[in-house]
């Protein structure tokens, strides 16, 4: 571990739409007492950020001008986790469909990129920490101690996303959810900045048929002996 990791490892989850990580992360970091830092959400409140500011997804100048001013701040209370941006909290309203969708292209933007890649650096420099995303055992901390790529088949990460969007009151079908969750596979896996992919030594985890529990107990252990190691 190296001499800045000075309140304990880094973990990286990365993994596509739906895999579980923003639910295993929540339950893991609880369990260790690390920080849950959710890169997904900083992606969905920058697209949101834009969409309030008119700013079109592919103008780069803009954007990195709207990233400079933006502060993404975690807040946990008990189970509440809260997501604010310049101290306003945005938890929800990052994750409408509307913004899901325009995050996708948001995410894609070099100078997008590059800012939350110094925001998730500087969060989990010193340790302690879990980051949920898609690039975080290759791109923002390819040195982490402890890396998981955890997936499922797009069925059933479709059909958990379908699950929980009903549960929520919205009229949803569970083959249009399949076909979202794989047009957003699509799009993070092919794009040019920072793709969707395992990093060579994430363990990989296929939860297709493993319960969130079983999820958990897996990554707790392997994350302890890494650390005893
Ligand atoms: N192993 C599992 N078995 C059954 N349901 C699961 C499992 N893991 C997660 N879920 C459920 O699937 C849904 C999606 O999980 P979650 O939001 O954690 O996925 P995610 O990878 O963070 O997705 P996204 O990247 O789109 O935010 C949640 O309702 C969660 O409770
Ligand atoms: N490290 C990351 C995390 C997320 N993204 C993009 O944000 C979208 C939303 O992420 P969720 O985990 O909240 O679903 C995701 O589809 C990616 O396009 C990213 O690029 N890098």
């Amino acid at each position: 571990m190296s001499a800045q990791r000075t309140n304990g490892v880094i973990v990286a989850i990365d993994g596509p739409s739906g895999a579980g990580k923003s639910s295993i992360t929540k339950l893991l970091a609880k369990r260790l007492g690390y920080l849950h830092i959710d890169t997904g959400a900083m992606f969905r409140a920058v697209a949101l950020m834009s969409q309030r500011a008119g700013i079109a997804c592919d103008d780069d100048a803009r954007l990195a001008e709207l990233c400079r001013g933006i502060e993404i701040e975690f807040e946990r209370e008990g189970e509440a986790y809260r997501v604010l941006v310049n101290g306003e909290d945005v938890s929800r309203e990052i994750r409408t469909e509307e913004v899901g969708l325009l995050t996708s292209c948001i995410s894609a933007r070099k100078p997008v990129r590059e800012a939350l890649l110094q925001m998730q650096r500087k969060m989990g420099v010193k340790g302690g920490v879990i980051l949920e995303g898609r690039d975080i055992g290759t791109v923002v901390f390819p040195d982490a101690e402890v890396k998981f790529f955890l997936t499922a088949s797009a069925e059933e990460r479709g059909r958990r996303r379908y699950l929980e969007l009903v549960a929520r009151g919205e009229a949803v079908s569970l083959e249009e959810t399949i076909e979202k969750v794989v047009c957003r596979d699509r799009q993070d896996e092919s794009r040019e900045h920072a793709p969707l992919k395992r990093a060579e030594d994430a363990v990989p985890v296929d939860s297709t048929a493993m319960t969130i529990d079983e999820v958990l107990a897996f990554m707790e252990k392997t994350v302890k002996e890494r650390v005893a190691a």
